[in-house]
């Protein structure tokens, strides 16, 4: 912006040195040199100075006055200009620049590539506020906008699959069930990447399809929770939803208004409030100022601002930093005041973006006590890294990967279908854990151990002292009646004080589904990381494979070689890494073996680097 305006400063400047040695406003120069070079307001400007001056120059002068505005001064022989030409090329080219101001503003794209059409003024509904012109992404420039279209598949999975059928039936008959809040057809985004325009063509970095299809109905009072790794594609759709970057295919309608639509999206705009991943504050406001301006902007009265500004504060608990600098508020202060401005003006649909990021425990419950309260009338989108989070709060959720929803459903249906089943925590009373007290060891847990593996045929997962966790696969369920039944009843003499048993967790699902999409991704592009064995060998395995076998290590012993099994887990920023592996064993007699490699791009692995086989899980499963 500096050098842009340093640049306009300079023409400015030598345009009208040029006016004042004579160009274009004397009779040498033809007509038309004149009308183009005061369509530039400060050519006309050193011109009118210049007249003024020759009517001042002497005390004899006359000067210029209202009266005499449209006569020349004997000074000007060639008289082509008068003071009141000027006033009306001024008047007029102020209208010229300010409605090619207004017209630019409204086709060059913004930060985030949203513009409207060249022509959108010639549409009806930009004048009458109805239907709108569509919404448009990318440069003006044809060879900067085009992009692929994104490859459409079905969804692998049954409710995926079964909700974009629901999505759709609608879709045909036009007519939205009243509970739905928001409906999602096909939602697709691509980023056009970045182009470097040379002189004779443009040189482009290649488009990212960071959303592939989305297909859902958002009900009224509910609370959609969008999980997914870091990169998923969470962000995108809900800036897409938001009107903050425009959709590449498909719509999405929320309470009847299109987001592909100006109008549509304008609607849209005055019922939703949104808390950004990042927070959009300005340091030198204070908290109530911030809530006082979005109140005012969503349209509450002005007599009401000050108790809802008042009752926003208190809701997240900032009143004592009320009149505190935003640019003074720690993180998780920012992520509050970030939430009350989302919630404030009772928007119909709330986008909260990872809004506990950054708090503390103590004030994250807080916030989960008003965004549950929020439900009530509104439909929310959140999305979070946190699973105690999204199990807590969320009606439905749908986890993301690679830019398309790989499972949707209730925390219960996804633990219940995604889950490796259910966990078992048995506790041990004191009286036989505690040291020195019946037993220094653990092997008062050997016969509970035991129990466990006759009936069940699973080994604990977990063990200590005082506890044992058993994961006891979905396929045992018909059993487990009979034998929690007589695990209860044989208590006292396993010294058991309290039995647990629940599903697995939501961050186990969230990890599976996970593994799953970096197998597929890594099976199409390549992707592979190292495996280091404790063995003292390293093999390159595939992004999020479970079970792999280890290149070289067939022998006399083990003809068909030896596996591991990868243990994998999110690090801080949500990406799968390895946690561990299993102890190497030989692979079982009937697994297939398929050692050709599955990747495409083996190229790029270092030289002499094994790559370990997969094997799939199905396979191991069977045998035992
Ligand atoms: N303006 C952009 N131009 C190009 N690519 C982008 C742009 N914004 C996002 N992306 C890419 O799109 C993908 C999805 O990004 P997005 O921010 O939606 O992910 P996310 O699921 O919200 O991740 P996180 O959990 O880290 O917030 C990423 O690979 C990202 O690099």
């Amino acid at each position: 912006a500096t050098t842009v305006g340093f640049s306009i400063f300079i023409i400015g400047f030598l345009t009208q040195l040029v006016t004042t040695f004579g160009f274009p406003y004397s009779d040498t120069y033809k007509s038309y040199y004149r009308a183009i070079w005061s369509l530039f307001p400060p050519n006309l400007f050193a011109k009118a100075v210049n007249i003024l001056g020759d009517a001042t120059s002497t005390p004899e002068d006359p000067g210029v006055s209202w009266g005499r505005i449209n006569q020349c001064t004997y000074r000007e022989p060639d008289c082509v200009i008068t003071i009141e030409t000027i006033y009306k090329w001024l008047i007029t080219t102020f209208f010229v620049w300010f409605i090619l101001a207004i017209y630019f503003d409204n086709i060059i794209p913004n930060a985030n590539g949203v513009r409207k059409s060249a022509f959108y003024f010639l549409n009806p509904g930009y004048w009458t506020g109805r239907g709108g012109t569509k919404v448009r992404e990318g440069s003006i420039c044809s060879c900067m906008g085009s992009t692929p279209p994104v490859e459409e598949t079905s969804p692998t999975d049954e409710d995926v699959l079964a909700e974009e059928m629901v999505v759709k039936q609608t879709k045909e008959g036009d007519d939205i069930d009243p509970s739905v809040a928001v409906q999602v057809r096909g939602l697709t985004k691509t980023y056009p990447g970045t182009v470097n325009a040379g002189c004779c063509k443009c040189k482009r970095t290649s488009p990212y399809h960071a959303v592939k299809g989305i297909w859902v109905n958002l009900a009224k009072d509910q609370l959609f929770c969008l999980l997914g790794p870091n990169g998923a594609g969470k962000t995108t759709v809900i800036n897409c939803l938001t009107g903050i970057t425009p959709i590449t295919g498909g719509d999405a309608i929320i309470y009847g208004n299109s987001v592909r639509s100006s109008i549509g999206m304008a609607n849209i705009r005055r019922m939703i409030g949104v808390c950004p991943q990042f927070d959009i504050l300005w340091d030198a406001l204070t908290a109530v100022e911030h809530l006082a301006l979005f109140a005012s902007i969503k349209g509450l009265p002005h007599t009401e601002i000050k108790a809802v500004v008042g009752k926003s504060l208190a809701e997240v608990k900032l009143t004592h930093a009320a009149h505190v600098r935003a640019g003074s508020f720690s993180g998780g202060m920012k992520r509050r005041l970030s939430v009350a401005i989302a919630l404030i003006g009772d928007p119909k649909l709330v986008f909260l973006d990872e809004p506990t990021t950054g708090m503390d425990p103590i004030t994250r419950r807080h916030v989960w006590d008003i965004i549950e309260d929020a439900k009530k009338g509104r439909a929310i989108v959140l999305t979070t890294h946190s699973m105690e989070e999204a199990d807590i709060l969320s009606d439905r959720i749908a986890i993301m990967a690679k830019g398309k929803f790989r499972c949707i459903g209730t925390s219960i249906r996804l633990k219940s279908r995604f889950g490796t089943g259910y966990i078992a925590n048995i506790n041990f009373s004191a009286a036989t854990s505690l040291p020195g007290v019946a037993s220094r060891d653990d092997s008062h847990l050997e016969p509970v151990k035991r129990f466990f593996y006759e009936r069940l045929r699973v080994k604990p997962k977990e063990e200590n002292k005082s506890f044992l966790t058993f994961v006891i696969p979905h396929e045992k369920e018909p059993l487990l009646t009979s034998f929690f039944g007589e695990l209860q009843d044989r208590e006292r003499e396993f010294g058991i004080s309290d039995i647990q048993l629940g599903l697995t967790t939501l961050e186990e699902v969230f990890l599976n589904i996970a593994k799953q999409a970096e197998l597929e991704s890594s099976a199409a592009e390549g992707t592979l990381v190292t495996l280091n064995l404790t063995s003292g060998t390293s093999i390159q395995v595939p992004k999020g494979v479970r079970f792999v076998g280890i290149p070289g290590t067939e022998s006399e012993e083990n003809p068909r070689g030896l596996m591991v099994e990868v243990f994998w887990e999110a690090d801080d920023a949500g990406s799968l890494c390895i946690a561990g592996h299993s102890p190497e064993t030989p692979i079982p007699a009937n697994v297939e073996l398929n050692r050709a490699p599955s990747l495409s791009r083996r190229a790029s692995l270092p030289r002499g680097t094994p790559v370990g086989f997969v094997i799939e899980p199905s396979q191991i499963q069977n045998q035992s």
